[in-house]
């Protein structure tokens, strides 16, 4: 079966970002909404982004240690599809914030060097088990702070079962999006360092490349 891997640019802040990623095939764009990030959005900031967004592109909000209420108040102004749980909350604070919102969620797993495979497994089915709403599991790099680092894991601690559902983030970039694509097989890449001149600024030039380079190795891999 051919498999077109989904991709998620994320840290939009400006309108001709947003136009040129959608332009380009981006599957879904992430709003950041944690304050300390240099790609925060307030919720009103992300409804006018949105409201730019054609149909059957998902809108992704991410968010660090939210509260519930804090989840329901952005998604009350900013219509999101999706939410993404970047921090430390628990599966029950996920499942929680998720209800209350009335939304599917992602979560980012942060994998370090002491991470082993079962750990992905053990985490993916928690969540699964967990909650009703649960989307995915997206990997990300550990580091200080939460994300957005531009840093890569080791992606042979991805399980080849885990893989093929798994959003694969973490120091993505135009140099390495083929590797990951044909060594990892993700169900969808999310990038977000790795395409922007500076902090919450998009390339456009790079933006385009990586989402060839995803696309040229699907070709590769079906
Ligand atoms: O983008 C941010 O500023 C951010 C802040 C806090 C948590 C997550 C954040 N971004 C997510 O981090 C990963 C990896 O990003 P990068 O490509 O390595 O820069 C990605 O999932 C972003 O959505």
């Amino acid at each position: 079966m051919t498999h077109r891997t989904r991709i998620k640019i994320c840290g939009i802040t400006r309108e001709q970002d947003l136009a040129e990623a959608v332009a380009a095939g981006a599957d879904a764009i992430g709003f950041v909404f944690y304050p300390k990030s240099p790609r925060y959005v307030t919720p009103q900031r992300a409804a006018e982004l949105i409201r730019l967004l054609p149909p059957f592109i998902t809108a992704v909000g991410l968010f660090v240690n939210a509260s519930a209420d804090e989840v329901v108040a952005t998604v009350q102004q900013a219509p999101l599809s999706l939410l993404q749980f970047h921090g430390d909350e628990t599966v029950a604070q996920c499942d929680s914030a998720a209800n209350a919102a009335n939304r599917p969620f992602i979560r980012a797993m942060r994998v370090g060097t002491a991470t082993v495979a079962d750990d992905l497994i053990k985490y993916a089915h928690d969540y699964r088990a967990g909650s009703r709403l649960f989307a995915g599991l997206l990997l990300d790099t550990l580091v200080d702070g939460y994300g957005g680092s531009g840093k890569v894991f080791d992606w042979s601690l991805i399980p080849k079962e885990l893989a093929p559902q798994v959003v694969l983030s973490g120091g993505l970039s135009v140099q390495n999006a083929t590797d990951a694509v044909v060594r990892v097989r993700p169900y969808a890449v999310d990038i977000s360092s790795g395409v922007e001149q500076s902090k919450g600024i998009k390339d456009v030039a790079k933006i385009r490349a990586f989402i060839a380079a995803v696309r040229q190795a699907d070709a590769s891999s079906n």
